[in-house]
């Protein structure tokens, strides 16, 4: 399917995509069985999170056999059990891994609506055709001024689309997060996943007070913010580690690097009962 596809099967509120399939002209494989998505149902549904029966999570898991299967003892893995099963240090050095299309965006959106929580009005907040979250003011439908490519070294990350000037607001965090409520819920979609997809989640969540004092919790952002990378030498930062909408440090000029320095928030897996 094409990227023009794509957006036209969006805009007209459906998205079909059919068995194991390699989606986009890049070709990011997740492995989407029927993925119908539309837009202004998702808006207005606000149902509450559904009380899980069954102890399976739904697995849609595609390519190598080898991680066909959900793992026997998933309810009891740690943050680096599930590293080591889905092999995520290999996965964390491939440097060939393409961007994610909207329609892996959407599929993420729908587990995390399916495995987690319903709720979150973000998950209903799609910004054409990959930026993923509503940026800025409340009725604000407009991406962040950033996008996403290859990063030499790093995978992908994130480049800025218009010269940013020094204090401007660069990512809005609570506008494009999404919690896990406790330790089970975050093995749940991770092992809901094909392994690659498995392994992008644990690289793109974080674990957060918020606010300060309160709980740590889980976060991850489905959509490209999750892309950005690390650097000691930031070009953005939030303005205390209990906020997650980040401010450009300096003025970042048009197709630079949008990076922060991940030492802000100190992750600690043991902490949400994941160590
Ligand atoms: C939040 S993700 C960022 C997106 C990631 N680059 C990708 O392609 O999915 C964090 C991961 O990005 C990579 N990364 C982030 N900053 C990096 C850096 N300065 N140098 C090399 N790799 C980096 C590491 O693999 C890390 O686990």
């Amino acid at each position: 399917m094409s990227g023009a596809t794509i957006v036209t099967s969006v805009l007209h509120g459906l998205i079909v995509s059919a068995g194991l399939v390699s989606c986009g002209m890049i070709g990011y494989s997740l492995g989407l069985t029927a993925v119908v998505a539309d837009i202004s149902s998702l808006a207005s549904d606000h149902r509450p999170p559904r009380q899980r029966e069954s102890k399976m999570p739904i697995a849609r898991h595609s390519g190598t056999m080898r991680w066909s299967k959900t793992p026997d003892n998933w309810e009891r893995m740690t943050f680096g059990d599930l590293r080591d099963y889905y092999e995520c240090r290999a996965h964390a050095r491939d440097q060939t891994k393409t961007l994610p299309t909207l329609e892996d965006w959407m599929f993420l959106k729908r587990q995390y609506r399916e495995l987690v929580d319903a709720r979150p009005v973000i998950l209903n907040s799609p910004v054409m055709p990959t930026e993923g979250y509503s940026f800025g003011a409340d009725d604000a439908v407009a991406p962040p001024p950033y996008y996403a490519d290859r990063s030499e070294g790093k995978g992908r990350g994130l480049f800025a689309s218009r010269l940013i000037r020094k204090g401007e607001l660069v990512h809005d965090g609570p506008r494009s997060n999404v919690m896990f409520p406790d330790a089970m819920a975050f093995r749940r979609l991770v092992v809901s996943l094909p392994r690659k997809t498995a392994c992008d989640i644990t690289e793109w969540a974080w674990t957060q007070r918020l606010p300060t004092g309160g709980r740590m919790n889980v976060f991850v952002d489905l959509n490209i913010a999750a892309l950005m990378n690390s650097s000691d030498e930031p070009s953005i930062a939030p303005r205390n580690s209990a906020d997650t909408r980040m401010y450009a440090m300096r003025d970042i000029k048009e197709g630079e690097e949008i990076v922060y320095d991940y030492s802000v928030y100190s992750t600690n897996w043991s902490a949400v009962g994941l160590g």
